[in-house]
């Protein structure tokens, strides 16, 4: 039993770090902050032009899928500061290909977004 209960209150605890990790990239991270902005002008365009349920689907996790990487990335960002501080060829390379991840699925985002309002639009 008593396991049990540490088991719901640690995930409990858990969820709650998240939540304010979650929070804290929302309300200070400008690359976050632009990406949720984009969200909620994509979700008026999803009314506007009244996408199919599949195309909601696609939308909002595409929309999740970027703030969450761009979350990895600032975390990447914040321990490569942490541990080298000072300018190094590897915590270059390493913030490089952390944001080319994100790149990688910007791209992707932006290429599923045209698949869904180009023919809308024309
Ligand atoms: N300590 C460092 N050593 C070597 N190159 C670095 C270092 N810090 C940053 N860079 C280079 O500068 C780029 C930008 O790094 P930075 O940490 O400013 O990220 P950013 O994309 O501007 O993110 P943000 O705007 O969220 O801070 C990196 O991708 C890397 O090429």
């Amino acid at each position: 039993m008593h396991n049990k209960e540490s088991f719901f209150i640690n995930r409990l605890k858990s969820i709650t770090y998240a939540f304010k990790g979650a929070f804290i990239l929302v309300t200070t991270e400008a690359s976050i902050k632009v990406q949720f902005f984009i969200g909620i002008l994509m979700t008026f365009a999803g009314f506007y032009f009244k996408i199919s349920t599949t195309e909601w689907l696609i939308q909002i996790a595409t929309i999740g899928l970027i703030m969450a990487l761009e979350g990895v990335n600032t975390a990447i960002e914040e321990i490569a500061d942490f541990v080298h501080p000072d300018f190094h060829k590897k915590i270059g390379l390493i913030k490089d290909m952390a944001a080319g991840a994100v790149f990688i699925f910007a791209i992707t985002a932006i290429i599923m977004g045209c698949i869904i309002y180009i023919p809308k639009l024309f």
